[in-house]
């Protein structure tokens, strides 16, 4: 049973765990790092100057807030290492609802966690590899413990944070030790069960499954009932014509 970690370890057994000041980002912190990684080991910085999100947007990091990087070599195709994500999002939603009620948080494909509707944490995944086999893999996770972000402007959910909703004080430290614990089960639990089961949780912790959403792809705008994710981590919406798997979108609710 997950319990409340404390940045003094332990860390999971084969993990280890870098605290750094101030970086530009954890990812590209990790990525420097990466021809000498030799387990997964979390990266986390006090302070980003330049830390990014999804679809080069930039993520805001007021002071108090996790900002921590995974790295590994998760001997996985990029397909297989990208499901990854879902890992990540199930083991925050764990981890998160230590602090606060659990009936507040939900999952927001692709990878975003939602507390009380706001967005409290983003995912950000990145991978190097010519081969059959990534690299290495990233895993950028970025909570919004202390502070909700200022100066957002676009998103399709405001940022709130765990203070702001009237969670438990936690420190990014102590949060990741709780995090780390959190995404060591769901690895263990892909590498025992198959991504089947990874599944079944996250869908089980989906925001609006069943409802009419609308994914913006860039191309076009898909409005259908919330389905499923399939095999592959794609949404399924039901629409006018058909079922459609859709790879990549931002999501709006209606
Ligand atoms: O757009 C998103 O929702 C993803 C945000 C990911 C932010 C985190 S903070 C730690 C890591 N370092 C970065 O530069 N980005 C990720």
């Amino acid at each position: 049973m997950l319990t409340k970690g404390t940045g003094h370890g332990p860390w999971p057994e084969g993990y280890a765990c870098v605290v750094l000041d101030t970086v530009d980002s954890t990812m590209t912190e990790a990525a420097r790092r990466a021809p000498d990684i030799t387990r997964p080991t979390w990266i986390m910085a006090k302070h980003q100057t330049a830390a990014r999100g999804r679809r080069g947007r930039a993520w805001i990091v007021p002071e108090g807030n996790l900002n921590a990087t995974l790295i590994f070599r998760p001997e996985a195709t990029p397909a297989e290492a990208a499901k990854r994500s879902f890992l990540a999002a199930n083991a925050l939603y764990q981890a998160l609802s230590i602090y606060v009620s659990a009936d507040k948080l939900a999952l927001k494909w692709p990878n975003d966690v939602l507390l009380s509707g706001g967005k409290v944490a983003g995912i950000l995944l990145e991978s190097s590899g010519s081969g059959p086999f990534v690299n290495w893999l990233s895993i950028g996770i970025g909570v919004n413990l202390k502070h909700t972000p200022e100066g957002v402007e676009g998103a399709a959910f405001a940022p709130t944070s765990l203070a702001a909703a009237g969670g438990d004080v936690v420190s990014p430290k102590d949060f990741l030790a709780t995090l780390a614990d959190a995404y060591a089960t769901q690895e263990a639990k892909l590498m025992r069960l198959g991504f089947d089961r990874i599944r079944d949780e996250w869908l089980s912790k989906a925001a609006r499954l069943g409802e009419v959403i609308t994914a913006r792809t860039g191309r076009e705008d898909v409005t259908g009932i919330f389905d499923s994710i399939d095999r592959d981590g794609n949404l399924v919406l039901i629409t006018g014509t058909g079922p459609r798997a859709i790879p990549a979108a931002d999501i709006f609710f209606s």
